[in-house]
């Protein structure tokens, strides 16, 4: 591995559904010092909810989650693309595309991505790439 490549940014995908969508945005404006060192691929309206908030982040909103978003992220970790998934899901609320969110956590697993699906698991997917980052500088 060459010295661009240990630098690189984490690229993470981040996605909520909407009762969730206050919370992820909270949880990125509480967290703007790391997120603004990572690439991020969302699906679309959780990635508009988010720039609405924070323009400047290196964000890259993909379709809506019920038009196929899911399904995009989910092609990006079969590409190797992602480093880390945050999904903020909604238990209680029944999903059209159930099935496209299903298809994408089975491909995190297959790939053996980190995944968090609610905020205190995030919270700690978060301190571990920090930790990676910060002992990557120091090496
Ligand atoms: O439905 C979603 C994930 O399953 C999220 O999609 P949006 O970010 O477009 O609302």
């Amino acid at each position: 591995m060459d010295k661009s490549e240990e630098l690189r940014k984490p690229v993470l995908a981040l996605i909520a559904h909407d009762q969730k969508k206050d919370d992820l945005v909270m949880f990125v404006s509480r967290h703007i010092a790391h997120f603004s060192n990572c690439q991020l691929f969302t699906t679309g309206t959780t990635g508009s909810r988010i720039l609405a908030e924070h323009k400047n982040l290196d964000l890259m909103p993909l379709k809506s989650g019920p038009l196929g978003g899911d399904q995009q992220i989910g092609g990006l970790i079969a590409e190797g693309k992602i480093d880390g998934l945050i999904f903020f899901v909604d238990p209680l609320t029944p999903m059209p595309h159930d099935v496209d969110v299903k298809a994408l956590m089975r491909l995190a697993i297959v790939y053996d991505i980190p995944m968090a699906l609610n905020r205190s698991t995030a919270e700690i997917l978060l301190t571990n790439f920090a930790e990676q980052a910060d002992g990557e500088l120091n090496a």
